[in-house]
């Protein structure tokens, strides 16, 4: 794909735009967006790794600094962004026992739950979306601002429908932009009869020392604390931290969280409209032991902080669309 083919943006209504920006965008002066694939398919192509096919995308932006990488990874099966980098610096945690099989979803980068967020009696934990092969709706394209987009899509399927017999759509839209990566998701009920559901963006953080970070935006919500029997707690501190086995929901957070120590001692931003509340987990020493796609070791390295709309769930009548965003930001 060169630069000069790219189309005009006919994309839906980004929902970021909802968000505020408090801080300038930064200006970049070259982009260009690598085409990886050989295949000539202009953007999904199957990769051999370790003796195994994957659907990946690769998003590419680079700026006038030839050496800084700012680029994303996505798994088609699941929808499961696997690499986020900036400044040649990789932002998320993916286990290094973390199975690509198109089965078990993947444990790190950024797993779509939906339409379940926790066990499920007649499905998968988390849902099915994080285990199914979705659509490349739209390859990589450049966007008139300069940023990068890409459009994933699910709809229901003989596999869904035997799990949760619900029509439905989802679309994907995922912006890259130079230390950002946004994220818009739209659900639509196309059929005759409500659904409801819950949604969560899994987002797995690659950070030094997890005991080291802080999370900003959670003083006073009221938690279930999955850890506990799902006893209901309020928070108090003016910054979370964690020392030991973590599994809360927090419920109505802040539209914004800022989490110290991650890569390189920096600061990610988190702004997140329509997904209310915020999951923190870190399975600790124990539980890891028990994970067969998790390291042993691996837990310090690592932070979730998840937004979603799971504390109740979201009730979605015929015709009509939920839709939700986050903007992730190295600040
Ligand atoms: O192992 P999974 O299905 O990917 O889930 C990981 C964790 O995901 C978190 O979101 C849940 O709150 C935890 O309870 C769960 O253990």
């Amino acid at each position: 794909m060169e630069n000069d083919d790219l189309l005009v943006d006919t994309s839906p209504r980004d929902t970021s735009e909802q968000l505020q920006y408090p801080y300038p965008k930064k200006k970049i002066t070259s982009i260009s967006i690598h085409d990886h694939w050989s295949d000539g398919t202009g953007g999904q192509s199957k990769i051999l790794e370790g003796g195994v096919d994957h659907d990946r995308v690769k998003i590419k932006l680079q700026s006038s600094h030839m050496f800084r990488g700012y680029e994303f990874t996505v798994i088609i099966t699941g929808a499961t962004i696997v690499s986020w980098r900036v400044n040649n610096q990789e932002q998320l945690f993916v286990s290094k026992q973390a199975i690509f099989d198109g089965k078990k979803a993947i444990r790190g980068g950024v797993p779509f739950v939906f339409p379940q967020f926790g066990s499920w009696a007649i499905g998968p934990q988390h849902g099915f979306a994080r285990i199914t092969q979705w659509a490349l709706e739209k390859p990589p394209e450049r966007l008139p601002s300069g940023d990068v987009e890409a459009i994933f899509s699910l709809q229901d399927s003989d596999f869904t429908r035997g799990i949760w017999n619900h029509a439905f759509r989802l679309s994907y839209r995922l912006i890259l932009r130079e230390k950002e990566l946004h994220f818009n998701v739209g659900v639509y009920n196309p059929g005759a009869e409500a659904f409801s559901f819950t949604i969560l963006l899994h987002t797995y953080f690659k950070a030094p020392d997890v005991r080291r970070c802080q999370i900003t935006g959670l003083t006073g919500s009221t938690f279930i604390d999955k850890t506990q029997e799902g006893a209901v707690f309020r928070e108090s501190r003016d910054v979370a931290t964690i020392s030991e086995y973590t599994d809360r929901i927090y419920c109505n957070t802040a539209g914004e969280h800022v989490i110290c120590n991650v890569v390189s001692g920096r600061k990610m931003r988190m702004q997140k409209y329509n997904l209310p509340d915020t999951v923190v987990w870190n399975p600790w020493a124990e539980k890891a032991k028990g994970m067969s796609d998790f390291g042993d070791d691996e837990f310090p390295n690592m932070i979730c902080v998840e937004a979603g709309h799971v504390a109740s769930p979201v009730l979605l009548p015929p015709g009509t669309v939920f839709e939700a965003s986050q903007i992730l930001q190295v600040i």
